[in-house]
């Protein structure tokens, strides 16, 4: 009897590795969450849980952020972090997508897709499959010799992600991605879809010739789930392929936790009939820079910057109550390795520094926008001019005096996501996707109008992933259509990395009558610290929203206004236990009168309270 190394046993309802019955109890992990250094202690963590292998999702977005340009190095070094799997005794399920969900910018496409007027993602549209087709011609050859039937790690790879979930149901889609798979993989390797517990997502998001496998929480009935599993594969291996721990928080929301007994209970369930698991999240992590998601039900909802999703292992990877429990059901079942749990990684509460301004973004412009405006009658989107993340400041004159303030309005509710509204420096407020629509400013004729208008990070799930950034339209002054436009680009993050704000440059603040603490202004300041670099975590109390980097690392956003992530995780060897570590805030809003920021040893990620 020819023995595959690891294939699905139809006949037994089970898979086979190495000619053994094998049963995965899998954990997700985010290495594009996780910086490269932690990286190591997370893997380990989850060995040492007793998990048997692991699912990773290849953000598309992150490795080609830029078309063309394919970067696998450094926090992108994806073989590099199978060869740690791989060397702690991990198994790999790969969710290459090319589409996955996760909360993950734009679902993991990448934004210049959308250069394409009228593309549809997900879809057989000939520019979409012409970018996928050249993105898996550069991905799938690197993951061919990581299959576990070719000596490595991966016994199983996923095509797209609940793709039963999206309006398309373009099956031609699905056959283009089978054959594409197939072609780089070869015919042995296990490919499999995942879709939600109802009827027309796995009708829509199943193909022949990839095994389908189903997602579920602690609120659903598995018996149930399992018996729509076996509906579509009346043969073969039961897998809840996303096995709920926690959820995700958007800006706004109570922090969502899962109970730890429910998710011990239905896991010992699911195992005891033999079922095959993977944890969604073990380790969330966190989304750096501009990474987030967002979802669009009702309305606009941009997903926070930790991505603890309540899981096993926190945001900083530190082991809880929920991953000891876990531990213990995997216990009865599988051999757990012998010895200690890796601890948590130290933490270290460095007090308060104090910061200064440096200037607002409209008097940085040299230093933010080197190459100046782009020149157009009618606003132009982020992706019409090439930045995909971050800012952009449109600027224009006040057409005529306003004696009064006067409405200016998004018609189309235009901004994505926010555009916060100045007039020669002084700022007038903030318009807001799918909240408000129209502001009131006053001026003389001839004044700037400056609009700085931040992506808050595009819609990773449903029929609005088409996410275009900025303005989409015009806006209308009391009877005015604003024209003659200069768009300026900003590169923040390459001015910051290039040692911007804290090295040579002399901070030139605006006149006495810009010098409101209202409005997008950048604060400066440095950590001295007593001789440790440990993880610490970052509270802005009395901030509002923005941004932050510290030693030219982009952190992420904060929001305490809103919560409930009230603290912003900084990983330990991001700083210098010896150097003065740079700190660069970019408040939105409003500063706090006293300009100060607090390192704490603890995260807050549950209070709303604006107080807190
Ligand atoms: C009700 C909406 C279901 C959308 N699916 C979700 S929300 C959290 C998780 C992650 O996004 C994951 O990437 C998805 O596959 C499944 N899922």
């Amino acid at each position: 009897m020819v023995f595959y190394p690891f294939y699905t046993d139809y006949k037994n309802n089970r898979f086979l590795k190495d000619g053994a019955p094998f049963q995965f109890v899998s954990g997700s992990i985010h290495y594009s969450r996780i910086p490269r250094f932690y990286w190591k202690d997370r893997l380990l963590k989850m060995h040492m849980t007793g998990l048997n292998a692991i699912q990773i999702y290849v953000p598309w977005n992150y490795h080609e952020t830029v078309q063309g340009v394919y970067k696998f190095s450094g926090d992108q070094d994806l073989e590099h972090f199978l060869d740690l799997a791989n060397q702690t005794g991990l198994l790999v399920i790969l969710r290459p997508g090319p589409y996955i969900c996760a909360e993950w910018e734009m679902g993991g496409l990448p934004a210049w897709l959308l250069q394409k007027p009228n593309i549809i993602l997900r879809s057989s549209d000939p520019d979409y499959l012409q970018a996928v087709s050249n993105w898996l011609a550069v991905l799938l050859p690197k993951i061919r010799p990581w299959l576990y039937i070719n000596g490595g790690n991966i016994i199983s790879v996923q095509v797209e992600n609940e793709y039963g979930s999206y309006f398309a149901c373009d099956y031609n889609y699905m056959r283009h991605l089978r054959t594409l798979f197939r072609f780089f993989l070869g015919e042995d390797v296990v490919l499999f879809t995942t879709d939600g517990n109802t009827d027309r997502e796995m009708i829509c998001g199943t193909l022949e010739g990839l095994y389908a496998t189903i997602d579920f929480g602690t609120d659903t009935n598995f018996t149930t789930a399992f018996s729509r599993q076996r509906r579509f594969e009346p043969r073969g291996p039961l897998v809840n392929s996303e096995f709920y721990t926690g959820w995700l928080d958007h800006w706004g929301d109570k922090h969502a936790q899962v109970d730890t007994q429910k998710v011990s209970k239905m896991l010992g369930d699911m195992l005891s009939m033999g079922a095959n698991v993977n944890m969604y999240m073990f380790e969330g992590g966190t989304n750096f820079g501009y990474w987030n998601g967002a979802d669009h039900d009702s309305r606009f909802r941009s997903v926070v910057t930790s991505y603890d999703y309540n899981a096993p292992l926190s945001e900083a990877g530190d082991p809880t109550e929920k991953l000891l429990a876990i531990r213990d059901v995997i216990k009865r079942f599988f051999p757990v390795p012998e010895g200690p749990m890796p601890p948590a990684t130290p933490k270290f509460g460095y007090g308060f520094v104090n910061l200064q301004k440096v200037g607002n973004i409209s008097s940085l412009l040299d230093k933010l926008s080197p190459q100046g405006p782009i020149k157009s009658q009618h606003p132009l989107t982020f992706e019409e001019i090439k930045q995909y993340y971050g800012f952009v400041l449109y600027r224009t004159k006040l057409p005529r005096t306003l004696a009064e303030a006067t409405p200016l309005i998004t018609p189309l509710n235009g901004v994505h996501d926010r555009a916060y509204v100045s007039v020669n420096g002084v700022y007038q407020g903030l318009l807001e996707r799918d909240i408000t629509l129209v502001i009131k400013v006053m001026g003389q004729a001839g004044d700037q109008l400056d609009i700085l208008v931040e992506n808050m990070g595009r819609v990773n799930f449903g029929t609005k992933i088409n996410d275009h950034k900025g303005l989409l339209g015009n806006l209308i002054l009391g009877k005015d259509v604003l024209t003659d436009w200069q768009i300026y680009p900003l590169d923040i993050d390459g001015a910051i990395a290039n040692g911007w704000p804290h090295s040579g440059f002399k901070h030139t603040f605006p006149s006495a009558k810009n010098n409101s603490s209202a409005g997008p202004v950048f604060y400066m300041g440095t950590l001295d610290s007593p001789g440790l670099a440990w993880d610490t975590f970052l509270k802005l109390r009395g901030w509002t929203k923005g941004q932050v980097w510290i030693n030219g690392v982009n952190l992420g956003r904060y929001w305490p206004v809103r919560g409930p992530q009230q603290t912003l995780y900084i990983p330990g060897p991001l700083l210098s236990a010896s150097r003065p570590n740079n700190i660069t805030v970019l408040e939105l809003e409003k500063a706090p009168s006293e300009t100060r920021v607090l390192f704490m040893d603890r995260a807050q990620l549950n209070s709303t309270n604006k107080k807190s």
